[in-house]
């Protein structure tokens, strides 16, 4: 891309180490933003004004292009209390607030004033503060298209940070080298500082868009410990810049005149290069070179080792003068960029040392690079098994030994040496150190593609993500719903009638012409004119042909999720129907799964199946969980009015299922995982499942001791906290309360876990409707009949007052055990005609109206489910015996037993 003819994008490039700040950090940012035009990007420096560091090297502005704006912020002036405080407030949007209290008290406590003890994450926090501050005066965010920042030091990624808050810009937070976990410290992981660091390394990782380490290891380490996502983390290495070597060439470079490039042309001359300070040491190699001098193996006047620039000079000198070695081991201190690649150049061997201890495994030095470039051999000193091992062994240029390995170390010096004397070691460079694939790949300028590849593909995400959330905002999303029984209906009829076109699925075509041709609901508490209404202005539409699954923007599972035979969770709706859908699914939609599940199945069983096609979540597709809370025949509230709870497998498909669902419903309550969304459902039927069985329980004891269980429950829930009521009843009934808490019950048993209560409320429940046809017999017993042969009429089939479901109702329960018993047994439900087809059993019954002289047909009335629209009076009257499940009558009547 020109750039000059297409409007580049920008990035805010936000890096303290800038030039003239030099040292090894500075190279990647100056070759970053030395080449980021050539793929599109114009950066923007932010960077330090006035400051001290330990290096300059004003060499380093001849790589920044030209016309490149950099905003120079200076630190603060003086930090007093006041500024101290100011720094607390932008911890305090970072930091949890427990952590940054027990932090501050362990300040005043131990009256901790000294600065290193409050500047966080370093020392340049103000500087940091500082930009977040003044940014806006110098920079207009409108035109800025991405944030990136670079560490060390840290306190760069807190300016990152806020500007995403406050911008709400993608943010790619590149690591040069890994913060809490870097190798160069040994943290005491009890210590506050670290905890609260930690927290924000975390905070900053989960935050930004993109994460960039320099190599795998550290990528691997960041997924591992913060737990992220494999595509939140890319390893962008360091590298070399070309143009630096115009003037080297491979093998020795005679041409120079100098004294000491003369004195590397007659001895064999071994360099580190770069800096080295820290835990880093050279005392294992200088030991090395000591055996080999004394040991005869290599003349002191024929061997030289050049150090640049280390922290412990001195220290070295002593412990290099003590052996008699200081002819041969020499440091030049600190050389600029291009003097320190020249002396380079003319080594022989060039010695790259990484570090001792395991964690250094993970590190790149940045020198390695040109090492790879400058076409010499490589002498590593790193642990086993190490990224830089890995990379003198795949790029064939060197070799790498633990620092134990002194054995290892004498021999390979020794080869390279001899190879030195014979003057075979030119010829041996020319021939076998090409610049190949391996080494190009780690060209400054294409490294600058990847990283503008990355800054492209978060671009083209943010736009992506805009436009669903549009076509949601605008209601231009179309909205499909799987399965269209008493959850998938109604919701439909709620995203119509809010202005979305639906298309509702069924694989049962009787429904399908229900809707569409009929245009009337065949639920009972549904009215007809709100399919009809839909249906007519073109809002709705149902069909059982899956491929116009590739027409929707998201699909809404509401499809059954019963138990098998041997009580196990039976997901085959769930799954059959997800494998129908897959062949029609496109990028952009969100899938919501609504039935009620264990914690585990999105992500188990359809997040998977997904993946297989090709998608990734939360890049290109969308899957959330949100439970239905649908309470059949309930009038105070509706789907609108219910509040919804909503998981996402990631930030972004959270974001997105909310924004779906706020569209249509008054209050979305978002959790952090699919897992918890799916345990709220379970656990609110598991409360009921339990108390009702509670209640069963209390009933039967009250009942043998003569009090009226109903009349204490009134009085409990006069209560105004702490009490809820519950009723007791025939029996638990339903789709829901007596089958999902053994969704539970069965994944927990993979966790080792028995859940008690569940398979206590379960037997308590379902004893019930024996104890029920226990006081039947009683009462008929009281007048001298048996059960057998007794008429007995069973009022209401539903599992519950005012609906039609007789899924799981203990009325059909009770009319198997009567009729077990050789009772004849009647039923009358006002909304059920037909006793219905069932897959456990079948009676050829059919709903009996209530008239006196069918009530005084009966030996005994059963109340299991006390419809509003039944004239409790009239059968108070007109019947010989009642038994009353439900609670209808509360006075004491003879002809009554509560049961
Ligand atoms: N009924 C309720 O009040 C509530 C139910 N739930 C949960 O919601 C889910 C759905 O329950 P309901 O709506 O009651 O079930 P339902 O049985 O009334 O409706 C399910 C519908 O899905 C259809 N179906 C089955 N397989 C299909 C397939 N492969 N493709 C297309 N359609 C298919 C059926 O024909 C039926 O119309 C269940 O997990 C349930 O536990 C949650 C809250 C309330
Ligand atoms: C009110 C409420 O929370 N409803 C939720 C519930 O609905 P459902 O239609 O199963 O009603 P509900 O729990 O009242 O009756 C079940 C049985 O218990 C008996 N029952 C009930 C209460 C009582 O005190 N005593 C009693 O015996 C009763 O007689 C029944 O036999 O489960 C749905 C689901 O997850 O699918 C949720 O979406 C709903 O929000």
């Amino acid at each position: 891309m020109s750039g000059e003819c297409v409007k580049r994008k920008k990035v805010l490039f936000i890096a303290y180490v800038f030039p003239p700040i030099s040292g090894s950090g500075v190279q990647r940012s100056l070759k970053f933003i030395k080449y980021l035009r050539n793929y599109g990007w114009e950066p923007v420096v932010v960077t330090v004004g006035d400051t001290k560091a330990a290096f300059f090297d004003e060499t380093l502005f001849s790589d920044i292009p030209e016309g490149i704006e950099i905003i120079r912020i200076n630190r603060p002036g003086i930090i007093d209390d006041f500024y101290v405080n100011e720094l607390f407030n932008v911890y305090s949007k970072i930091v949890p607030v427990n952590i940054l209290n027990e932090y501050i008290s362990i300040i005043n406590k131990y009256k901790l004033i000294n600065l290193n003890w409050l500047l966080l994450p370093d020392v340049h926090i103000p500087w940091a503060n500082e930009v977040i501050k003044e940014i806006h005066k110098y920079c207009n965010f409108d035109e800025i298209d991405l944030i990136y920042s670079t560490s060390g030091p840290y306190s760069d990624h807190i300016i990152g940070y806020y500007l995403k808050k406050e911008y709400n810009k993608p943010w790619v937070a590149d690591f040069r080298d890994e913060w809490t976990n870097n190798p160069m410290i040994k943290p005491n992981k009890k210590n506050i500082v670290y905890i609260v660091l930690r927290e924000m390394e975390k905070k900053i990782v989960e935050f930004a868009d993109k994460i960039i380490t320099t190599t795998d290891g550290a990528a691997s380490n960041y997924k591992k410990i913060f737990n992220l996502k494999d595509d939140k983390v890319v390893t962008i290495t360091n590298g070399y810049d070309e143009e630096d070597f115009k003037e080297i060439s491979l093998g020795k470079n005679k041409s120079n005149n100098k004294d000491n490039e003369k004195d590397q042309n007659k001895r064999f001359t071994i360099i580190h290069n770069g800096v080295l300070y820290g835990n880093r040491s050279p005392i294992p190699f200088i030991n090395v070179i000591k055996n080999l001098v004394d040991g005869n193996k290599i003349s002191k006047d024929k061997i030289v080792v050049y150090f640049a620039y280390t922290d412990k000079d001195e220290e070295y000198k002593a412990y290099i003068k003590e052996r008699g070695l200081e002819e041969c081991i020499q440091f030049s201190g600190y050389l600029s960029h291009k003097e320190s690649l020249k002396k380079a150049s003319n080594a022989d061997l060039l010695l790259l040392i990484i570090g001792e201890e395991e964690k250094w495994k993970t590190v790149h030095a940045g020198k390695v690079f040109e090492y790879l470039r400058l076409c010499k051999p490589i002498m590593g000193l790193s642990p086993k098994g190490s990224v830089t091992e890995e990379l003198l062994t795949e790029t064939g240029r060197g070799k790498n030994f633990d620092f134990s390995d002194y054995e290892g170390m004498e021999s390979y010096i020794l080869e390279i040496y001899e190879k030195w004397q014979e003057d075979k070691l030119n010829a041996c460079i020319l021939k076998d150190y090409k610049i190949n694939e391996d080494i190009i790949k780690f060209e400054r300028k294409n490294l600058t593609k990847k990283l503008a590849d990355v800054f492209n593909e978060l671009i083209h995400h943010k736009k992506f993500l805009e436009s669903i959330k549009n076509k949601i905002k605008e209601k231009k999303a179309i909205i499909g719903i799987i399965g269209l029984g008493y959850v998938g209906l109604p919701l439909a009829l709620t995203f119509a009638e809010s202005g979305y076109r639906v298309i509702g699925f069924d694989k049962d075509e009787k429904k399908i012409v229900k809707i569409n041709e009929e245009k009337v609901s065949y639920i009972k508490h549904i009215h007809d004119s709100r399919v009809k209404n839909s249906v007519e202005n073109g809002r709705l539409f149902a069909t059982s042909d899956l491929s116009k699954v590739e027409n929707l923007d998201a699909i809404i599972l509401c499809l059954p999720t019963p138990l098998n035979k041997y009580r196990e969770p039976d997901l085959s709706f769930v799954i059959n129907s997800v494998n129908g859908i897959l062949p029609f699914l496109k990028k952009g939609q969100l899938i919501s799964l609504e039935s009620t599940t264990y914690p585990g199945t999105t992500e188990e069983e359809i997040i998977p199946k997904i993946e297989k096609r090709g998608f990734k979540i939360g890049k290109d597709f969308f899957v959330v969980y949100s439970p239905e809370r649908e309470d059949p025949g309930n009038l105070n509230f509706t789907t609108k009015t219910v509040p919804k709870v909503v998981g996402g497998a990631t930030k972004t498909c959270l974001e997105i299922g909310v924004s779906l669902y706020e569209s249509v419903i008054e209050e979305v309550v978002p959790v952090n995982s699919l897992k918890a969304a799916e345990l709220t459902k379970l656990l609110e039927n598991i409360y009921r499942a339990v108390n009702i069985g509670l209640v069963n329980e209390m009933k039967i004891v009250a009942d043998k001791m003569g009090i009226d269980i109903w009349e204490v429950i009134k009085a409990a829930s006069t209560k105004p906290f702490g009490f809820t009521p519950f009723y007791p009843g025939p029996g638990l009934g339903g789709h829901c309360i007596p089958i999902d808490p053994f969704y539970l019950t069965w994944k927990a048993k993979e966790y080792g876990i028995c859940t008690k209560f569940i398979e206590l409320a379960g037997e308590v429940n379902t004893m019930m409707p024996f104890w029920v046809v226990d006081k039947v017999v009683e009462g008929l017993n009281n007048s001298e009949k048996s059960l057998k042969n007794s008429n007995i009429l069973v009022l209401g089939l539903s599992y519950k007052k005012n609906i039609d479901d007789t899924r799981e109702s203990p009325s059909v329960e009770l009319i198997k055990i009567l009729k077990s018993k050789g009772a004849n047994v009647f039923f009358s439900d006002p909304y059920i005609k037909k006793f219905p087809k069932k897959r456990k059993c079948f009676f050829d019954l059919e709903s009996i109206e209530i008239t006196a002289e069918n009530l005084e047909k009966m030996d005994c009335v059963l109340i299991s489910t006390d419809h509003d629209a039944f004239d409790f009076d009239f059968i108070l009257r007109h019947s010989k015996l009642i038994v009353d499940t439900r609670g209808v009558y509360r006075g004491s009547y003879e002809n009554v037993i509560k049961a």
